[in-house]
């Protein structure tokens, strides 16, 4: 278990870039697996959980080549359809929320598939119908060995059909859309989430021969075709590392700016930052964060207080929330954050009131913060980061204290932060990382 020792209290100062985009990383990799030819793909991020899904399906047999410093290309010409049976497999495909995707081009292309209970952030129950019902829809028979934790899925040849899904899952969404797209005639989906790790995938789909329409909207028509071709992909900037540096900026007063950000694809996530009264300012494709000493937060039109919850797309990301939280801790104000989604995601919070911050765990799903204007700096302590943002979170709120802070567990923050300590430390940071 690594740790991190940050110094806190200094203003960074600098230009940022964000890496390419884990979520969608993960579903793009998962569809190489469609086509027997060759899928290249720019912008990979080098972090734990992409890295263990290239991993699988190198052990499954896709020729993987790293062909430049962020780009990869793939060939699943050959899958050995075995490995799937093996207990290497399903122990790593274990550990990763995202290879539960490798289902749905899997039986595509194979007619069968197989994983054990994928792993990912434990921030609540996080249960995977929306996929299963959408195969069995699509004609695939599914079972699910409780004793093991494996889901097996067997379907020779997919019917297109229409469903309307229980709920817009990010994930069980990209796994339909990969069975559908080589399933016999159409098949309509009602419901679908829309996030852009999803339109991405759709646009990369229609270029390797699919036909998605409806992309960007919770409603897809896709006409199955009977094979895909290779096709070249870049991902988008991670637009949950934009929003991490925002908060990072404000909290620290920091002069950052942020580097081809894809201004266009982040939705409500520069308003969301505003609301809490952060100046940004879009410059071209950048966003600049001036040094700011005093950050207000907004209250509703009536004057009540603020509410950020987080909803399905064009919503607000719930991986957002627990930077908003831990960002408000500075401001002036108050805001209620509501995690709508997830039942475990706040408890990190008992960690920044233990540094000085003035927050109230409403119940498991919602947290007040009362700004404290900078009245007092957060003071450093020993933490231990629970979960991907909430250890941003908590990195975050270290880099504004006053004192050192040591942070263990920080695998959790490599999941999806690249290089994090050698990016923050170029702007100005002190992170030492303790192996
Ligand atoms: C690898 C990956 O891409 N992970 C993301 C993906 O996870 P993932 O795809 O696993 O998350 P889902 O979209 O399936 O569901 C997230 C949570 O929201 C609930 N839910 C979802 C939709 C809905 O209409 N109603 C509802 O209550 C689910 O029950 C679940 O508790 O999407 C989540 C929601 O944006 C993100 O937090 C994760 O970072
Ligand atoms: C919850 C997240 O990831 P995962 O779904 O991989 O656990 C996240 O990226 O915030």
């Amino acid at each position: 278990m690594s740790s991190f020792r940050v110094t806190g209290g200094l203003k960074l100062k600098g230009e940022i870039t964000p890496q390419g985009a884990k979520n969608e990383a993960l579903q793009i990799l998962c569809a190489v697996l469609l086509t027997s030819e060759t899928v290249t793909i720019h912008k990979i991020p080098n972090i734990r959980d992409v890295n263990k899904l290239i991993e699988l399906l190198a052990d499954m047999g896709v020729q993987t080549d790293k062909i430049g410093p962020e780009s990869f290309s793939f060939n699943a010409s050959k899958v050995d359809l075995s490995y799937l049976d093996s207990e290497k497999f399903l122990k790593k495909a274990s550990t990763l929320r995202g290879s539960v995707m490798l289902l749905g081009p899997l039986l595509a292309r194979f007619g069968q598939g197989k994983i054990s209970k994928p792993g990912g952030d434990k921030i609540g129950r996080r249960r995977l119908d929306t996929h299963f019902v959408g195969f069995q829809k699509l004609g695939a028979k599914f079972h699910y060995d409780h004793q093991q934790e494996i889901y097996n899925i067997d379907g020779h040849q997919l019917k297109g059909t229409y469903m309307l899904l229980e709920e817009a899952s990010v994930t069980g969404t990209a796994n339909i859309i990969m069975a559908a797209s080589m399933a016999q005639g159409k098949t309509t989906i009602y419901n679908a989430a829309c996030e852009p790790y999803i339109q991405q995938l759709c646009e990369m789909l229609n270029r390797m021969g699919a036909k998605i329409n409806g992309v960007g909207s919770n409603l897809l028509h896709i006409e199955g075709v009977k094979e895909l071709k290779g096709t070249e992909h870049t991902l988008l900037p991670d637009m949950i590392e934009i929003g991490s540096f925002i908060g990072l900026a404000a909290m620290t007063q920091s002069e950052i700016t942020i580097k081809n950000a894809k201004v266009d694809r982040l939705g409500l996530i520069p308003e969301t930052f505003k609301r809490l009264g952060i100046k940004l300012e879009i410059r071209g494709d950048d966003i600049f964060i001036p040094s700011q000493k005093h950050y207000e937060i907004e209250t509703f039109i009536d004057g009540s207080i603020l509410t950020v919850a987080d909803a399905i797309w064009p919503g607000f990301t719930p991986d957002l929330l627990s930077i908003v939280l831990v960002t408000a801790i500075q401001a002036k104000g108050t805001v209620l954050v509501h995690q709508k989604m997830f039942e475990s995601r706040l408890f990190f919070v008992d960690k920044l009131i233990d540094m000085g911050a003035q927050i109230i765990l409403c119940d498991p799903h919602r947290a007040t913060v009362i700004g404290l204007d900078r009245k007092y700096p957060l003071k450093g302590i020993r933490m231990t980061s629970p979960d991907i943002r909430a250890g941003v979170s908590l990195l975050i709120a270290a880099l504004s204290a006053k004192g050192s802070s040591i942070i263990d567990n920080v695998e959790q923050i490599d999941r999806g932060y690249q290089y994090i300590d050698q990016r923050l430390n170029a702007l100005g940071a002190d992170i030492v990382r303790l192996d």
